[in-house]
């Protein structure tokens, strides 16, 4: 398994996936939730274009069937989305696939799909989010990081850069981050202080 960066941001405009290429981040989801169909295609197009001119991984959350008609590396897929997903396309198409795990049912569910890496969320609370699952607390991270062997444990919900280091030391390989840069008062200066702790 390739050892993936640990800060990941999740953003929902083609000016955030400009930013961040701009600032040096290194793996980006966009993660869009609203607008037709071929909005979100141009939006997908343009951001892919601005993450290969940076050497930015970019992960394409949702439209798998337009990540793989717009040529994406790498796809976030949830439980629901798995529901209808092709994912033996996305793998004929040489995509790198991310899923989000929420229980244990769910865990041996993604397991079986040998993902390239596995979210665990929600660590803490989250405002972003409307979720039916409660907080995990960290003592989860280390329990899925005992059952993943290789496949890199993502978390998500709720993370800060002040709590990075207690979700680390917990066994966490990679950070996933929405608010904590999105609704920062100075979302650029935030980006460059978590890469100048992960760089
Ligand atoms: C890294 C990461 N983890 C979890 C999610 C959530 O995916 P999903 O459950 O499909 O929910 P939506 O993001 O689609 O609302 C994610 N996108 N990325
Ligand atoms: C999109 C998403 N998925 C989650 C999950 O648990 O699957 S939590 C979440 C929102 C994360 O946002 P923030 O960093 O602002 O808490
Ligand atoms: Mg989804």
């Amino acid at each position: 398994m390739m050892s993936l960066p640990i800060f990941y941001p999740l953003l929902d405009s083609v000016e955030g996936v400009e930013l961040a290429a701009r600032l040096g981040v290194r793996f980006a989801q966009l993660r869009i939730k609203s607008g037709g169909h071929e909005t979100i295609r141009d939006n997908i197009r343009q951001s892919l274009a601005i993450a290969r001119e940076a050497n930015m991984m970019l992960v394409i959350n949702d439209h798998w069937q337009l990540a793989i008609e717009e040529g994406a590396d790498w796809v976030h897929l949830g439980q629901e989305d798995l529901i209808q997903a092709d994912v033996n396309a996305l793998r004929r198409a040489g995509i790198s696939l991310g899923i989000s795990t929420h229980s244990q049912e769910e865990l041996e569910r993604a397991l079986l799909l040998n993902p390239d890496y596995i979210a665990l969320g929600p660590i803490y609370p989250t405002q972003t989010k409307s979720l039916t699952w409660s907080a995990q607390g960290l003592g989860r991270i280390s329990e899925w990081k005992a059952q993943l062997g290789q496949i890199p444990l993502c978390v998500i919900g709720g993370i800060t850069l002040e709590r990075s280091s207690a979700v680390l030391a917990s066994g966490a390989d990679i950070i996933a981050v929405v608010s904590d840069v999105s609704l920062h008062p100075d979302p650029s200066e935030r980006i460059r202080e978590w890469l100048s702790c992960y760089c």
